[in-house]
């Protein structure tokens, strides 16, 4: 039997019978299943159980929590308790909210996103952030990591440069992910899943390629045996 490849299957399903079905299709092939907002907000709490099954797989829970320290603490107090090995937070909500998430889950690593995927360097413009996208992500990494966050989460484009900053330690996780030629859909910074593991990336977050395939199975089967291809 092959070792489960380092994917986190995004279940960004419609209802929980659908997400159940990808992620007996995926386990078999996959290190990670993650539950988002949709799912979470339509199901609360119950939702983890359903989708991790009786396989064990790995549940990451990402409910980009982003609100003032005492809150985003409360928040993930609420849901360390159905153990998801990854909670994620905004790194942008500061040192004090990533330390209180941490604090508040000790069994999870706190994951910080540092610049959603979807963003290119004229989003930061307009929103009136200059410069490369990169410097951003290295800077919201930093202060996540001197916050005690175990994880990161950035695009594959950035992953080398986030683990020069942080050192080997830190669990570096990229969506962003698109197999070669295909539509970008809604992410603006992508790589394929080959280049994302070349730069370093510790956990490949991938959805659509796989959930709005034909056969969900067989596309992380495929994806998987990729990566083993580039890194045995
Ligand atoms: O910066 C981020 C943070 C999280 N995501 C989530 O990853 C998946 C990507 O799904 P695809 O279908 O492969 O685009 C999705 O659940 C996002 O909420 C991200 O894309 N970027």
């Amino acid at each position: 039997m092959t070792t489960p490849a380092p994917i986190a299957v995004a279940l960004d399903a419609p209802d929980l019978e659908t997400a159940a079905r990808w992620a007996g299709l995926v386990t078999p092939h996959v290190s990670t299943v993650k539950v988002g907002l949709e799912l979470y907000l339509r199901y609360g709490p119950d939702v983890i159980a359903s989708v991790r099954g009786a396989s064990g797989v790995r549940v990451f829970l990402d409910l980009k929590l982003h609100d003032i320290p005492n809150t985003v603490g409360a928040a993930a107090r609420a849901v360390a308790r159905l153990k998801p090995t990854y909670l994620t937070v905004h790194a942008a909500g500061g040192p004090a909210m990533v330390r209180a998430a941490v604090e508040a889950a000790p069994g999870t690593q706190i994951a910080a996103v540092t610049l959603l995927t979807s963003l290119s360097e004229a989003d930061l413009a307009g929103i009136g952030i200059q410069g490369p996208p990169e410097d951003v992500v290295r800077r919201m990494a930093a202060v996540a990591v001197g916050a005690g966050a175990q994880a990161l989460v950035c695009s594959p484009r950035e992953v080398a440069a986030v683990r020069a900053e942080v050192g080997p330690d830190v669990t570096l996780i990229t969506p962003g992910v698109r197999l070669a030629g295909a539509d970008t859909q809604d992410q603006a910074r992508v790589a394929t899943p080959e280049e994302a593991i070349a730069q370093g990336a510790d956990l490949l977050v991938i959805g659509r390629p796989i959930t709005g395939a034909p056969d969900p199975g067989a596309a992380a089967a495929g994806i998987a045996a990729a990566l083993r291809r580039v890194s045995p």
